[in-house]
């Protein structure tokens, strides 16, 4: 057996060789490019890529099969992503961005539910000086958004105990609306009920599904029926209404306050860490320099590797992806598209060129947003 030390100075020396040819390789790639910006063409042309795998595995034994397979994948990934940055630079063009101007300070905010709301306090928090307009519904916020009523809507799309907002990001792709503002807020809940009612009266626990998951726990302990309603400031508002002692609401101090109930219990959900992260949506795409984040959404081809193909590009190009996660398509059962948060900016030359390359290479791209992320006080605390 050979010395580690011995083994490990010839793994140098083939790194290097490997080196000296991977950039021969990338200038026949900027070749390749000039030329099909010359004559056209696609940038990625899977029937050459397969034709090269093919002719490859014939000269590699069985037991190393998958593992050249792998190398030469992600040989061809990066040579494209060197042609797209490389066209993309020389023709700007090609990635035609429909970008408006940022509105930052907008007259109206339509939200879910009813005044002290937390879509209403994200609201307040993000826009101070707009009017602030309640609906019955999230679908409501993105119909008077699509329809100009709306210059805004605020509405929750993740809760760090409870999840995704599944229903939020189905309206996202169903108005086609775009993501301008994000902000996290920290969520204590209490217990509110009528004056007069106490743990002995109690029997339900009134609020929206996501609220009622982030105190689950806490309603088991107490033995209470959980009944669900279309928002939290809605289950306050109807309890006060009426007067009945047998029924409290999972809701914020504020709408406690405002709809006149008494608090029972403060903090009553399980995770102490209990925050959730609102959007502002708006009918434009927008950006600003400041911008420090990109939403999108993507569908891929039903094959082997194709997600994996689809995030390594992420990967390639070094970005930090802050969320993702996967919805159902109505119309194709077994079929998913992808949500996909990550840190970067519509002005850069590298977000760009990403967004240039997953829009060339899945079958389906939105742009979903660009905004910055904020969080309120008690978030940072
Ligand atoms: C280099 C080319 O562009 C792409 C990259 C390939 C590669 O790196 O070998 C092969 C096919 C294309 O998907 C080409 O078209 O030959």
């Amino acid at each position: 057996m050979r010395d580690l030390k011995d083994v490990r100075r010839d793994i140098n020396a083939i790194d290097h060789e490997i080196l000296k040819l991977f950039l021969k390789r990338m200038k026949c790639a900027e070749e390749v490019s000039d030329y099909k910006m010359e004559h056209g063409g696609q940038v990625l042309v899977p029937s050459r890529e397969t034709e090269l795998m093919n002719t490859m595995l014939q000269d590699i034994p069985d037991e190393l099969k998958l593992e050249y397979s792998s190398l030469l994948r992600t040989t061809t990934r990066v040579s494209r992503k060197h042609q797209y940055a490389r066209m993309l630079e020389a023709e700007p063009q090609r990635l035609q961005l429909d970008l408006h101007p940022r509105n930052n300070d907008p007259k109206t905010v339509y939200y879910g539910g009813l005044p002290a709301s937390y879509a209403d306090i994200a609201a307040k928090d993000l826009f101070p000086h707009a009017q602030r307009i309640p609906q019955n519904s999230w679908e409501d916020v993105f119909h008077a958004v699509l329809d100009g009523k709306a210059d805004i809507g605020v509405v929750p799309v993740e809760n760090s105990t409870a999840g995704t907002v599944n229903e939020v990001y189905d309206l996202l792709e169903q108005y086609g609306l775009y993501i301008t503002h994000s902000h996290i807020k920290r969520i204590r809940h209490c217990i509110a009920a009528c004056k007069g009612a106490s743990f002995d009266t109690i029997k339900e626990v009134h609020s929206h599904p996501q609220a009622l998951r982030q105190c689950q726990q806490y309603i088991k302990q107490h033995n209470l029926t959980p009944v669900e309603e279309s928002n939290t400031a809605v289950a306050a508002h109807a309890i006060a209404q009426s007067g009945d002692l047998t029924r409290a609401a999972i809701c914020s101090e504020a709408a406690a306050r405002l709809y006149g109930l008494e608090i029972l219990e403060d903090h009553v959900n399980d995770a102490d860490f209990n925050q959730t992260r609102f959007i502002a949506v708006s009918r434009f795409l927008s950006t600003q320099e400041a911008d420090t984040r990109v939403s999108l959404v993507l569908t891929l081809p039903h094959i082997v590797g194709s997600l994996y193909g689809a995030l390594a590009v992420f990967a390639d190009y070094g970005v930090n992806m802050t969320e993702i996660h996967s919805r159902p398509l109505r119309d194709m059962p077994w079929n998913y598209c992808f949500y996909i948060d990550f840190d970067g900016n519509l002005l850069r030359q590298d977000t760009r060129a990403l967004i240039y390359q997953t829009m060339q290479e899945c079958s389906y791209v939105r742009i979903l947003g660009s905004y910055s992320v904020t969080q309120d006080s008690e978030v940072k605390a």
